[in-house]
């Protein structure tokens, strides 16, 4: 199509076909960006041109049949062989074959393998290599190579995910992503090798100037073993404005239809009201109206943050490696947790319609919910979350200071809140920033406690992991608060925008604390009084936001082919569209269906089942 801005290929995607995942996903995702931020300066001259102009067109394996979390369990093998100067790839077990990867089955004629580094007798971890799988002639499968389709899924039905195995591949030695490198100090004379080893590599290296297996089979390790997981941190941080989309996109079909649909007297004789006039359709869709604003704002702020942290990366500057990744990895399971429960509620309140195709949801959802399991499954996530929060708090206790948006942990717990019948944005925050802290500092305890009692740290681990998780949901939830009023706070919004915004603003706040409400009142720190001031201030907010609700999410401005939805259309033409719809299906080509004939009419009319059978030969 020639667009050559990602962004806009992205849109261009969007529009010509909705939420129905490429069958070239997976290499714009991943395949293009693990070329670009893993492979050495040489293989990006080498790979980038082809991949850029779909010569190589390819995926990201690395989750097995038999792993998928837990990378350092991987089984497929790279083993460096000094004679040939080659690894050779293998899948040594049937839970080593590759399995689930997208693009893979039928699609990608490369991909970015993960295995397990052998060299000199050695494992070094997952390491990162470009693999060729077809011909670039005829699309063959190569030999040494078995790759095929998973067969149906869930959804993602436009995308082969596949599986793929190896038996003895060989692949050149310069086929390992070697970007990363171990820079230790090194005299001012070495300064042109600056990016290379403790140890002296020969001259044709100059150009790999990162971390690499020397023709001998020497390993050198990378700066960082982590930097290897720098694909998915990327993808984690872009996911989260995925799911906020999906999630507008679902609040703007449902919103719109609850604006045209009228459903059962309000009172005896009376008309027939909008179902967006019923305070349970607004208890149901506005919070998620709210949290899809909240998500879209939190997808800017985790991308940018990447987008900052991975040019210090690129520079050796690895520091906040740790924070971007339990900020990515906590956003992307909180954010589609949310997206993908609050999708299906918008399909439910579209009753019976939301269930049929024509109402766009199902293809929304289907193309959400995965991302509470891949890029790193959302519990996982969470506890990677919850591991740093732990460091942060045995820090704060220490007196050190923390970075950022951990500053709110081991505060005074003794406070209790500021709320008043006004719900100032303030009190809002300070009230998730107790519930944070109180959440993390009781996991640390239970921790600690276990372990007083002789429990090993990873069974304390365990036997602390439930509260862990509700600690880094709740740090989450606190982000996606905190930055919300954040940036209405900052913004330079019209004075009417700022009053509307900040209703939302406020709604998703005091939504987010009813319904979780023990946790916020289980120390006190809310009396009874002032939750009845949240939840009066939540009825009035419905109140408020209802005669801005089609303009809220008007303001998405997502088109009618994007939405793809009879519910949702801009012009609320819902009936017509559906019947439309109702007539183009398939099987109203014809009066009456083949099958009739085949197997209702022997029932129906026995006698005549004979013409029936003719007809069947036809
Ligand atoms: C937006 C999308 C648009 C379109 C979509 C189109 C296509 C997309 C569709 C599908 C794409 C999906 C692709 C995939 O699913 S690819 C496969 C994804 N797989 C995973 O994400 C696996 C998840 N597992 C892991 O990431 C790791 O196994 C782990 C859970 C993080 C554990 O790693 P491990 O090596 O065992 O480390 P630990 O021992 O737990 O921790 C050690 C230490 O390392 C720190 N750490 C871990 N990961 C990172 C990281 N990524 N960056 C920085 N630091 C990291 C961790 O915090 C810990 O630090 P300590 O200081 O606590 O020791
Ligand atoms: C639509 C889709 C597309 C995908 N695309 C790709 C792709 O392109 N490339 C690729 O490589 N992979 C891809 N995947 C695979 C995906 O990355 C994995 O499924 C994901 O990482 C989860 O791993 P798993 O399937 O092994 O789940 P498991 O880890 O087996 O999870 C199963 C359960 O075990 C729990 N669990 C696991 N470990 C722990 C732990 N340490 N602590 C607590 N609980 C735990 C989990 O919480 C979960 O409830 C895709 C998957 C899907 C669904």
């Amino acid at each position: 199509m020639g667009i050559t801005d990602m962004q806009e290929a992205f849109y261009y995607r969007e529009c010509a076909a909705a939420h129905e995942n490429s069958p070239l996903g997976l290499h714009y995702a991943m395949f293009l960006p693990t070329i670009n931020k893993q492979a050495t300066p040489e293989q990006k001259k080498k790979w980038l041109p082809l991949a850029e102009n779909y010569k190589m067109i390819g995926t990201y394996a690395q989750t097995e049949l038999g792993h998928g979390t837990f990378i350092r369990g991987l089984e497929t093998t790279a083993t460096y062989d000094p004679k040939t100067k080659e690894f050779i790839l293998d899948s040594p077990t049937l839970t080593s074959k590759k399995y689930w990867p997208g693009c893979l089955g039928k699609t990608s004629n490369h991909c970015v393998v993960m295995a397990q580094l052998y060299t000199q007798g050695k494992s070094h971890g997952p390491h990162m290599f470009m693999v060729q799988i077809r011909s670039m002639e005829d699309h063959s499968v190569l030999p040494g190579i078995e790759v095929g389709v998973i067969g149906n899924k869930f959804g993602y039905g436009t995308n082969d995910n596949g599986f793929l195995s190896f038996d003895k591949l060989r692949i050149p030695r310069e086929n390992m992503l070697m970007r990363y490198s171990q820079v230790g100090r090194i005299p001012r004379e070495n300064m042109l090798m600056r990016y290379s080893q403790v140890s002296r590599i020969p001259r044709e290296n100059m150009l790999m100037r990162y971390s690499q297996v020397h023709e001998d089979g020497t390993y050198v390790k990378p700066q960082n073993a982590k930097l290897a997981y720098g694909s998915m941190v990327l993808i984690r941080s872009s996911i989260v404005s995925d799911a906020a989309r999906g999630l507008a996109q679902a609040c703007v079909i449902s919103i719109r239809y609850s604006a045209v649909r009228r459903q059962t007297e309000a009172y005896p004789g009376g008309e027939e009201p909008q179902i967006l006039d019923y305070q349970t359709q607004q208890y149901r869709l506005f919070p998620l109206l709210a949290s899809a604003y909240s998500l879209q704002l939190a997808g800017k702020y985790v991308f940018n943050t990447y987008l900052e942290v991975n040019d210090q990366i690129e520079k050796g500057n690895l520091e906040s490696m740790p924070e971007l990744h339990a900020l990515s990895a906590g956003l992307k399971a909180f954010s589609t947790y949310e997206a993908s429960a609050g999708i299906e509620v918008c399909r439910i309140c579209c009753g019976g319609h939301g269930y049929s195709q024509a109402s766009g949801l199902p293809k929304i959802y289907v193309d959400v919910v995965p991302g509470c399991t891949y890029e790193g499954e959302n519990t996982v996530m969470m506890l990677q979350t919850a591991r740093y929060l732990m460091k942060c708090y045995s820090r704060a206790k220490q007196g050190q200071k923390l970075p950022g948006f951990v500053q709110y942990i081991g505060q005074n717990l003794n406070k209790k809140s500021c709320m008043s019948e006004e719900v100032a944005l303030g009190c809002l925050v300070m009230a998730y920033e107790h519930r944070a802290a109180r959440l993390v500092e009781a996991a640390a305890m239970r921790m600690q406690s276990l372990i007083q009692g002789g429990k090993k740290q990873h069974e304390a681990w365990n036997g602390s992991s439930v509260q862990l998780f509700w600690a880094a949901k709740a740090h989450c939830h606190l982000f996606c608060v905190k930055n919300f009023v954040d940036a209405i706070q900052a913004k330079s919004l019209s004075s009417k925008t700022v009053t509307v915004m900040k209703s939302v603003c406020q709604l998703y706040g005091v939504h987010g604390i009813l319904e979780n409400l023990g946790e916020f009142m289980q120390d006190g720190f809310f009396s009874g009084e002032q939750v009845g001031y949240l939840q009066r201030k939540m009825l009035a907010l419905f109140e408020n936001i209802r005669p801005n609700a089609v303009a809220l999410v008007d303001a998405f401005d997502y088109p009618d082919m994007v939405l793809g939805s009879c519910l949702g259309r801009y012009d609320g033409q819902v009936y017509q569209a559906l019947y439309d719809y109702a007539k183009s299906a398939p099987m109203n080509q014809t009066e009456i269906h083949s099958t009739y004939y085949k197997h209702l009419k022997p029932l129906i009319n026995p006698e005549t089942t004979s013409d029936a059978m003719q007809f069947a030969k036809l």
